[in-house]
């Protein structure tokens, strides 16, 4: 497991201080700090095609902010909580906070830099990062760019169990500490703008850095990548996704790695308790940010019925919807042990790359830990169901 000396830059008080200051000077803050604005910014200066790919289903996105909206934080009253502590403990590893950054494909479409930026934004301040198998930088480089900042590797689980494994080996080597396989996304959903736009970014050539740089990938091309780039992503086309993963398969990975495995896109506590009787090592109850199943049920609604589930035998993370301090109150008082931060992390990147990344962290860092101290908690450990009301 990597160790990482690093602390955010301010949490809290000091980054409220450091931006009243700079108002002194007559400097306001560059990106817009609300969640709401910060979206609607972004998406006005992207492609029509960028902004199509970062939709999901309107009611599903919708169930997932009205399930945090149907819970309250009750505050408690002097508490001392002139200290507080982010540090979350995962077997076997320390989280600087209780924040991941969620395995987001493509970013190439949404910036240059793309996963280089986002890496180096969470370098610049300790948070771990999830990179995904469709990523348009590859696993090494990434891995590089993020120095001594925990990482942990999102497979899609591919019909070659070789390139499978090969993954998983090169996540491992690069110095990943954990592997994220995503459950619900075993075909891409009907969606309603890309259809629209006709507008698929890996039939482009995007995404595709980790399966071009595998040698797997690469043996079985007739030719080269880079020498015939339509054939390559034809065969990646072929063989990504498969749909008919079943439970009993996953086991495969055990035998090429030794990281812990994360199942994402729990949303039963059924498959919850499946993730415990095979053998796994934690879930993320998820539903991909509402990106997969129109009328799917908002993802917070399903964590604490998974959370009774668990009973704490393995680590539940948790994502779709978290866009404030509260939100990651909320979800750990209901069970979760972390979050992941899916797209606000992207709406930075695409308003101001690296820079844009890392102030949407720091805010949305100092927001939780004055939400948490106000709310009358010093460390996470301290949340239950008793921090909330459902109402
Ligand atoms: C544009 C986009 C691409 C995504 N790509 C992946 C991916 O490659 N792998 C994966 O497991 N999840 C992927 N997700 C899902 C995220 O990991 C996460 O579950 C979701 O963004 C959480 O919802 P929220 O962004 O509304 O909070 C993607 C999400 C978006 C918006
Ligand atoms: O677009 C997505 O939601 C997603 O998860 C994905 C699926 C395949 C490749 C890249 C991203």
């Amino acid at each position: 497991m990597n160790d990482h000396p690093q602390q955010p830059v301010s949490y809290g008080l000091g980054r409220q201080m450091q931006v009243y200051m700079q108002g002194l000077q007559g400097q306001r803050p560059t990106l817009p700090v609300s969640p709401e604005q910060l979206e609607q910014q972004a998406k006005a200066q992207m492609s029509q095609e960028a902004r199509g790919y970062l939709a999901g289903m309107d009611d599903t996105m919708r169930s997932n902010r009205t399930a945090f909206e149907h819970w309250s934080i009750v505050p408690r009253m002097l508490r001392d909580v002139s200290h507080r502590q982010l540090t979350t403990a995962l077997p076997g590893m320390q989280l600087p906070v209780p924040l991941l950054l969620a395995p987001i494909g493509v970013q190439s479409i949404i910036h240059p830099d793309g996963e280089l930026a986002v890496a180096r934004a969470a370098a610049a301040l300790g948070v771990p990062m999830i990179l995904s198998t469709a990523a348009s930088c590859n696993i090494e480089t990434v891995g590089k760019a993020l120095g001594e900042t925990p990482r942990w590797f999102q497979l899609y689980w591919s019909k070659d169990l070789d390139l499978n494994a090969s993954f998983v080996q090169r996540a491992e080597k690069a110095g990943y500490s954990a592997i994220v396989v995503t459950l619900d996304t075993l075909m891409l959903s009907w969606r309603e703008q890309d259809i629209q736009n006709a507008y698929l970014p890996f039939l482009l050539g995007e995404g595709l850095a980790n399966y071009f740089t595998d040698p797997i990938f690469r043996q079985s091309l007739p030719q080269a990548p880079e020498d015939n780039p339509m054939a390559a992503i034809r065969h990646f086309i072929d063989i990504f996704l498969n749909p008919a993963l079943t439970w009993d398969q996953l086991g495969f990975l055990r035998q090429h790695t030794n990281l812990p495995i994360f199942l994402k896109g729990v949303m039963h506590p059924d498959d919850a308790q499946r993730t415990i009787d095979i053998g796994m090592d934690g879930i993320v109850v998820s539903n991909h940010g509402g990106r997969q199943v129109g009328g799917a049920r908002g993802a917070l609604d399903a964590l604490p019925g998974i959370s009774a589930a668990v009973q704490r035998q393995i680590p539940v993370l948790f994502d779709s919807g978290i866009r404030r301090g509260s939100d990651i109150i909320k979800a750990l008082a209901l069970g979760a042990s972390a979050v992941l931060l899916g797209r606000p992390y992207i709406w930075g990147l695409a308003l101001d790359g690296q820079q844009g990344v890392q102030t949407v962290l720091e805010n949305l860092l100092a927001d939780l830990d004055l939400t948490l101290a106000l709310s009358g908690y010093s460390s996470l450990d301290q949340l239950d169901a008793s921090a909330l009301v459902h109402e």
